[in-house]
């Protein structure tokens, strides 16, 4: 890696102590950085160890409670306040200082048109395979984000809303393809995405039900927001050329941030398997649960179905249409196999 592309700071091991702990956060990512190219090429990511990380939050306080955090949590997800102080905290202070950068941005752009400016909502994707947790950092972002100065409008969306009813997905043959990009009416997710950027007063969003495995009939209206979370499978995947030529445009054109949420292929299958299991007493315990039939499963039985659905759909999806869009992301969060963020990637370049 070129020294030039290393970002300015105090020498390592030198000034870093007097320099204050972003500068100590700095260096460490210098050293990361210079052994993280592996292909010759510079990385366009710093990379930081949640330690380095933490201390960007600077002094901002911690205002997410226990309590809040259960509220906030998914089923088999372990993260606790430190997590939120260390990992979500610094990283909810570089949206602030993104939304109002970009704001600033665009205030440039209005006052060269001599128009009059307008706040555009600000638009955050959260991408990340099947049980890998990117609800629940979609929604501990947004708890942070409400605590933000002037209280904001944060909105959270997922994309799962926007997949085809199951009648659909049946007679396209596409039932065993679900959380595939072909899977989703990406045109109406582009719309809805566009309409919200675009101002629209109030704009509807589809809503899914993981209790039916479907989507649901009533919609939910989004006003206005400040920022408006886009969670979901697919969300960093690039437009495609159709046959005729013409683009099909993507949700990500939309994005001001993203997030992927990453962790290795073995431990997200271990964590699915998991959750189904633990899900035999909840969820599926409902007789109006799409998995009630699994409900009595053995723990062996219950295993062997989860690998299976895993295998046979998300497993895929994951190789084939999810992690190739990682590069794409803003900021890539990397979990080791107990879940917990082990390092993050903030993209620089
Ligand atoms: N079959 C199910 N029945 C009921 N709830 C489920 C089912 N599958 C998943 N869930 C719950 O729905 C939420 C979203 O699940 P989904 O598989 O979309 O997750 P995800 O966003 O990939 O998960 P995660 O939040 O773990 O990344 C999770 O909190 C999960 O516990
Ligand atoms: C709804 C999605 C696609 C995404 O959340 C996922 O949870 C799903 O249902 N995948 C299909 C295979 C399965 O049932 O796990």
């Amino acid at each position: 890696m070129r020294f030039s592309l290393v970002p300015p700071g105090p020498t390592p091991g030198t000034d870093e102590r007097r320099a204050g702990p972003r500068a100590a956060a700095y260096a460490t990512m210098t050293r990361v950085a210079l052994t993280d190219s592996p292909t010759g090429l510079p990385s366009p990511y710093a990379v930081f160890g949640r330690t380095e990380w933490a201390r960007l939050s600077e002094s901002h306080p911690m205002n997410l409670t226990g309590d809040d955090l259960t509220r906030l949590r998914g089923l088999g997800e372990p993260v606790d306040l430190d997590e939120v102080e260390s990992v979500y905290l610094p990283l909810s202070r570089l949206l602030y200082f993104y939304v109002e950068a970009t704001h600033g941005l665009r205030l440039a752009t209005s006052e060269f048109l001599g128009e009059r400016p307008t706040r555009v909502p600000f638009v955050v994707g959260v991408a990340g395979s099947v049980a890998v947790g990117k609800s629940t950092t979609a929604r501990i972002l947004r708890e942070l984000m409400l605590r933000w100065p002037h209280t904001p409008r944060v909105e959270l969306v997922t994309t799962d809303g926007f997949l085809y009813p199951n009648k659909v997905l049946e007679e396209r043959g596409l039932l065993q393809r679900k959380g595939f990009p072909e899977s989703y009416d990406r045109r109406a997710l582009l719309k809805f995405v566009a309409d919200v950027k675009s101002g629209e007063l109030a704009v509807e969003a589809r809503q899914y039900s993981h209790l039916t495995y479907d989507v649901l009939p009533a919609t939910v209206t989004i006003r206005k927001p400040d920022v408006l979370i886009v969670e979901g499978l697919n969300v960093l995947q690039p437009p495609t050329v159709r046959s005729d030529g013409t683009n099909t445009g993507s949700i990500s054109d939309f994005f001001d941030f993203s997030v992927y949420v990453d962790a290795d292929l073995e431990d997200i299958r271990r964590w699915y398997v998991e959750r189904f299991l633990r899900l035999r007493q909840t969820a599926f315990a409902d007789p109006k649960s799409y998995f009630h039939r699994y409900a009595a499963l053995s723990d062996a039985q219950a295993r062997a179905t989860a690998t299976d659905i895993w295998t046979r759909i998300n497993e895929p999806n994951l190789i084939e249409n999810i992690e190739p869009t990682k590069g794409r992301a803003t900021l890539v969060l990397a979990k080791g196999s107990d879940h917990s963020v082990e390092t993050i990637k903030l993209r620089k370049l």
